[in-house]
């Protein structure tokens, strides 16, 4: 429908010229916006211009044109007030007029006041009709809106009445809970709400309260429609209710009349919220629980002690090789297998023990109440066992290991953090010793690992600084006094702690990987003083250089130890690595071919401490060795007539059966060199000989001295 202009103008249609005239005085007068024609064609031109509200026509006009314009205006559905004016003053005249449309009636003559006042009352009529037009549009939008806003909101809007049924519910119920709106009206609230949360709704969905006392963002499980379990189609929402009151009109005042509520669908949030949480206390790679969780469960456990007197332990796991493994196999392998260790790990447990990952290859377990004080470590071997087994990974086969170190309660501790650093210096205690890998905690230990920090951070700049340096120790053939073989022993000049010896540094390089470019850079200088040693050119004098097994996992090893050779310009059957029956308890297959490598360009092998490790001497066949170095414990404790003696002769005459050359270490005495020679073993090494010196006192005057040692 058409809008009205704010001024509409009246169109005063009359055959009287005289009264025209009239009329438009009167307007000018009174400032109305009047028109005045006297055709019916000037009539409809003003019209059809849509400027005018009010029209004044004179019903009796001569040609009928007042009847016409009526009819017009009905037929086009003209919004125009109709006032007639006619001299006709029947009765019928005003039925007829108002029938036709008018909605006022003058009867001619009329006096310029009543026409007046007919005027303004019908502009006025027409004014409340445009606002009560806007009004209702207004209205009518605004109805629309909310409609709009109820209908698309993503959450639930709902009304209930007085006893909690549904009078009102909008179509998110359908997309949030799969009931359709209708399906829901004269229901009961309760029919939607998971069983456990009914009463918990009750104090929300049909909640009385309003303002600020209304209930805001209750959480409830609302169930899905379908016929699934409750506990499958639970839908957890915020409930916001509030009680509607009668205010004015049909209902009493403050009439309770039901419940209106808003509902909003929180499982993503929920989600959202859980990892949140799972990620706060867990490791995202492992799923194993993370330092914050394993703290907070050794927390309630140490509570629960003290009230039971039951007493718990913490191990601290730390994996060995696991550096090396992930620097040269990528960190997205590294992360697969600390996966397939944590699987391991939890498989030598119990339901009730923790095992938690701190972070890189380190876990921890909490044993939370143990029986007897061996539980500790008969999990700790449970768990060094499974370690010991290779995992296989890509087609690969890796070996690994694990070093556990034990802390209990009270003994060792009664707090979180005193139980964990107690266990962590234990592990490094265990990771030095070779065979066990585990140690539960001492005292003395703490020390250690002061050292052990600065060693560890130390060895990075020991080379950069100059500070190691290498010790020769000849090994000599007593039959002939000449000298076979010189060993290659580092040493390291620590700037604040002294000379530090490799016992306690290569464990410690090992774990860091710097055991790498150590080595490497002591092969390079080793190669080089035997070239420049006077004696260093003798035939056949080999240099002997001891072998980290970590340097055998690394994939360069090979191929850094022939380039160094080449570099140096050092003969490579003159070189001998030193490996220890330890290394072949690893991944004997895996050792055979570095071996043979090597071998195949000359450089030959010796096992030392031999005796001390591997039962099985079926190696001995399959691996390039060359010697055999008898342990020095097997020296040190040689005497006339005891075990150890029938021991060396066996391991010599074995040697000898298997073409190996045997050599003696820790000779320190006349007497053991005697036993030896009358045993048949004529390599030896030794304090009697010479202690390690450095490459410049290797002098000829030495190795006259080692000779008049041999020959008495
Ligand atoms: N991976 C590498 N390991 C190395 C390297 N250099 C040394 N080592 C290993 O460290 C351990 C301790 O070595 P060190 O303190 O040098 O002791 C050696 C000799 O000094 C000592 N020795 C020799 N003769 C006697 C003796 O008559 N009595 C006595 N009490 N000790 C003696 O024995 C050590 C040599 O042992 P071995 O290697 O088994 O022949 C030691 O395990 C070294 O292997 C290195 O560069 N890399």
């Amino acid at each position: 429908m058409q809008e009205w202009a704010a001024a509409e103008r009246i169109l005063v249609v009359d055959h009287q010229p005289r009264l025209l005239d009239s009329l438009r005085l009167m307007a000018a007068g009174h400032e109305l916006p009047l028109d005045a024609v006297e055709t019916e064609g000037e009539a409809r031109s003003h019209l059809a211009s849509g400027a005018y509200g009010v029209l004044v026509v004179d019903l009796l006009h001569p040609e009928q044109a007042g009847q016409r314009l009526l009819q017009q205006i009905r037929a086009d559905g003209l919004d125009i007030h109709v006032v007639v004016a006619t001299s006709d003053s029947s009765q019928e005249a005003a039925v007829r007029a108002l029938r036709g449309g008018a909605r006022d009636f003058l009867r001619k003559p009329y006096a310029p006041e009543e026409l007046l006042l007919t005027l303004r009352n019908a502009l006025e009529h027409r004014r409340l009709s445009r606002e009560n037009q806007r009004f209702q549009s207004r209205l009518r939008r605004s109805q629309q809106l909310y409609r709009f806003i109820v209908e698309r909101s993503p959450d639930v809007i709902y009304v209930l009445d007085q006893q909690g049924n549904f009078t009102f519910v909008n179509a998110a119920v359908e997309r949030m809970l799969g009931y359709p709106p209708e399906a829901l009206l004269g229901r009961h609230y309760s029919v939607i709400v998971s069983p456990d949360d009914v009463s918990l709704a009750r104090h929300g969905m049909d909640d009385r309260r309003t303002g600020d006392r209304a209930t805001r963002n209750l959480e409830v499980r609302l169930l899905k429609s379908g016929d699934a379990r409750p506990e499958n189609r639970a839908v957890t929402v915020e409930v916001s209710a509030m009680g509607i009151y009668g205010q004015s009109g049909e209902e009493r005042e403050g009439e309770f009349l039901g419940t209106y509520g808003v509902v909003r669908d929180i499982t993503e949030r929920k989600h959202a919220e859980a990892l949140i949480r799972y990620q706060a206390h867990h490791d995202l790679l492992t799923g194993l629980p993370n330092r914050a969780l394993f703290k907070d469960r050794l927390r309630a456990g140490l509570a629960r002690n003290q009230r039971s007197e039951e007493r718990l332990a913490v191990l601290f796991l730390d994996l060995d090789r696991f550096k090396l493994v992930n620097d040269s196999m990528g960190h997205s392998f590294g992360d697969r297998l600390l996966e397939c260790v944590a699987r391991r790990l939890r498989e030598c447990l119990r339901e009730g023990d923790t095992l938690a990952r701190l972070g890189g290859d380190e876990f921890t377990i909490l044993l939370p109440a143990i029986q007897r004080d061996s539980d500790p470590i008969s999990v700790a071997d449970k768990c060094i066992a499974a370690m010991r087994e290779p995992f296989y990974l890509d087609q690969q086969e890796i070996y690994l290991g694990v070093s556990i170190g034990i802390a209990q309660s009270p003994e060792h501790g009664e707090t979180v953090e005193a139980l964990i650093k107690h266990a962590d210096v234990a592990m490094y205690h265990a990771k030095e010793d070779d065979r066990r890998h585990v140690a539960v905690f001492e005292s003395f230990m703490s020390q250690r690992v002061d050292q052990h920090v600065s060693i560890e951070s130390g060895l990075r700049q020991a080379i950069a600084q100059n500070q190691l340096n290498v010790l020769y120790q000849p090994q000599i053939d007593v039959a002939s006094g000449r000298i076979t073989a010189m060993e290659a022993l580092i040493r390291w000049r620590h700037p604040t702690l002294g000379t530090i010896s490799p016992l306690d540094f290569i464990p410690v390089a090992e774990q860091t990987g710097s055991i790498i470019p150590i080595s490497q850079w002591l092969l390079r200088t080793a190669c080089q003083d035997m070239l420049r040693w006077p004696g260093g050119s003798e035939s056949g004098t080999r240099l002997a250089v001891n072998l980290s097994p970590v340097q055998l996992e690394h994939a360069d090893f090979v191929k850094d130890t022939l380039r160094i050779l080449h570099e140096v310009g050092f003969p490579p059957h003159r070189l001998e690595f030193e490996i220890t029956e330890h290394l072949l308890m690893r991944d004997l297959e895996s050792v055979v071919t570095i071996l043979r490598k090597l071998s195949a360009h000359g450089i030959t092998f010796a096992v030392d401490d031999f005796g001390t490790g591997y039962s099985s001497l079926s190696y001995l066949q399959r691996l390039p060795i060359h010697t055999l170095k008898i342990d020095q414990s097997f020296v040190r404790s040689l005497q006339e007539g005891r075990e150890e003696g029938h021991l060396v002769g066996a391991i010599v005459s074995m040697g000898r059966s298997l073409g190996l050359k045997i050599v003696a270490e820790g000779v320190e005495t006349q007497a053991q060199l005697d036993m030896l020679r009358r045993l048949k073993c004529n390599e030896m090494q030794g304090y009697l000989f010479s202690r390690p010196q450095a490459a410049l006192d290797l002098s000829g005057e030495a190795v006259e001295r080692w000779r008049s040692a041999v020959h008495g």
